[in-house]
């Protein structure tokens, strides 16, 4: 088939085994691919993993970015990573593809339609009130008459363990309360990627990789070429299990289901045969190892991403004094307009605070929780390009043939930061660019995305159906964390963002495992 992609200019290659793949992986805050596409343009030619691929593509261009995630394209999760999922997790929604995928997401997008997560407001609000109330005590205790300074991404952690597994599972698990209870389920994902998917070294990435792929695909085999991987990936799935049996006992003592409003009990609802069954409804319902293998997936999807965000978003407040004052200034007025302290804020009241969604959208759209995902066609396909590139042949093509099985890495750190859409100021971090009555960008401009178009909940097949929640969640957090507390960058520490999959904050020149985010707090 006609293929384009080694034509498409781009870095040398860094390394025989593993090309510019792991240059990628262990660069920080996404600083690498922004660097490449800053230099090449939209489409960027890496060179891949020995032995996996030859090429890969690292996209940030909208055109190209469209069309990878319109209905009619052939790109999908890579079938590694499906394969990886599904030994994690069984049948989810994110280990299957194709006709088995359009199920489950239907079934799982009623569970998450703007009405259900109305109905998940309460329970997030009494965890973010928990842990407002525990910052609090743990800041009084620890010094009575000023700031301290705290670990802002284990609170992260806590307080986003416990909001998923009220509204997501129904059951109080305590993260706030008593972490060292929980210790293991509370850091199973960012162990797992850190051990499986981080920098560490060129061989060993190279291992995994090669593992990954099926190039040695026996248990045994990654067993000895890579053994942290291999304890990490059989620990987490033990975790997972136990977890998973830990929902489910759970629930049965509360009467056999959770609240009845949470994502577990929506999902058996669909399960339910309806009377008014239409022929045919049978396939928008799911199996019970389908129900049982989306608790660990739903935990692995909206618990560390909600987290870094979080930690991310207060590291910014930390950053930018000021931005952090005019914030706490509009959630007190608005505060004061619904009725004080008591009266707890309705989801049209977050939404009708312009600056807290302008700073969360901003500080999003800079440190974007994944910051790339990847992808392979599964039969070929074409790319157009919102502006041409000249080949490394010479030749000026708007389009780019890619042949089937091509790794392409979604640039999500780029595309949220692309000049020809966001402005020259784009690396800036600048709320008030929302604020502008021009500020809803052209939809020609962006790929097609749920949120202020900004990729972070990506676009297509795979949207991340968890995003209002996750917006809603954050928007809570921060009202009750701003309200409560002052921020302050900690002198000297500089935090980045290490991928690792998902995003691990850490400090730079200090990077310690599981990631940190020191800030300086203070209560009101
Ligand atoms: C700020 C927080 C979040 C961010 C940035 C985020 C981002 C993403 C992204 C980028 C994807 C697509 C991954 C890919 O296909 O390569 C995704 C998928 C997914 N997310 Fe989220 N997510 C967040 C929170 C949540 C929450 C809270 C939930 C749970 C309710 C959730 C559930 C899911 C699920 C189930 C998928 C898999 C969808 C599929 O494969 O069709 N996410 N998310």
């Amino acid at each position: 088939a006609r293929d384009d992609v080694a034509f498409v200019p781009g870095p040398e290659n860094d390394s025989f085994l593993t090309g510019n793949m792991y240059t990628l992986a262990a660069s920080p805050s996404d600083r690498i691919a922004m660097t490449w596409s800053k230099q090449y343009g939209g489409v960027v030619r890496l060179h891949g993993v020995l032995g996996v691929k030859q090429h890969v593509l690292l996209i940030s261009d909208p055109a190209a970015l469209r069309r990878l995630f319109s209905s009619s394209s052939s790109f999908d999760l890579s079938s590694r990573n499906l394969a990886s999922f599904k030994s994690l997790f069984g049948p989810g929604i994110a280990a299957v593809e194709g006709a088995d995928h359009q199920r489950q997401r239907r079934v799982i997008a009623q569970a998450l339609t703007p009405i259900e997560v109305r109905g998940m407001l309460d329970p997030v609000q009494a965890v973010s009130k928990n842990l407002r109330s525990a910052l609090r005590k743990t800041l009084l205790e620890s010094n009575p008459n000023g700031p301290t300074q705290l670990d802002m991404l284990d609170w992260a952690r806590r307080v986003a363990l416990d909001s998923l597994t009220m509204f997501a599972f129904g059951v109080p698990i305590h993260a706030i309360d008593a972490p060292e209870k929980i210790h293991d389920i509370l850091h199973t994902f960012d162990a797992m990627l850190e051990d499986c998917l981080g920098k560490s070294s060129t061989l060993k990435y190279f291992l995994r990789e090669t593992a990954v792929a099926g190039i040695y695909p026996s248990l045994l085999g990654i067993a000895l070429t890579d053994p942290t991987f291999f304890r990490s990936m059989i620990g987490a799935t033990k975790r997972l299990g136990e977890f998973s049996k830990w929902v489910r006992a759970t629930r049965a003592e509360q009467d056999g289901s959770g609240n009845g409003n949470d994502i577990l009990s929506l999902l058996a609802k669909s399960k339910a045969p309806t009377e008014k069954a239409n022929k045919g409804e049978s396939k928008y319902k799911l199996a019970d190892d389908e129900i049982r293998a989306q608790i660990g997936m739903v935990l692995f999807a909206g618990h560390d991403t909600v987290s870094t965000t979080l930690a991310m978003f207060l590291t910014d407040m930390g950053r930018f004094p000021e931005v952090q004052a005019k914030l706490r200034e509009e959630i007190l007025a608005k505060q004061a307009e619904v009725g004080g302290e008591d009266v707890p804020f309705t989801q049209e009241d977050y939404e009708s605070m312009p600056y807290l969604n302008a700073v969360l959208k901003e500080s999003m759209r800079l440190n974007p929780a994944l910051g790339q995902t990847f992808r392979t066609n599964r039969s070929d396909d074409v790319l157009p390009l919102s502006e041409p590139i000249r080949g490394t042949d010479g030749k000026m093509r708007d389009q780019i043939a890619v042949s089937a099985g091509t790794v392409v890495v979604v640039d999500i750190a780029s595309s949220n930061r692309r000049k020809d859409v966001w402005g020259d100021d784009a690396d800036d971090f600048r709320p008030e660019r929302w604020l502008k009555e021009d500020a809803v960008l052209p939809l020609t401009k962006t790929p097609g995305v749920v949120y202020g178009s900004v990729l972070n909940f990506l676009a297509g097949n795979r949207t991340c159906p968890g995003w209002r929640i996750a917006v809603l969640q954050l928007q809570a957090f921060i009202c009750d964390l701003i309200l409560g507390f002052r921020i302050s960058q900690v002198p000297g520490v500089d935090i980045i963002r290490e991928f690792h999959g998902v995003t691990i904050p850490k400090v730079h020149g200090n990077p310690v495992r599981g990631g940190e985010v020191p800030l300086v707090m203070e209560a009101l």
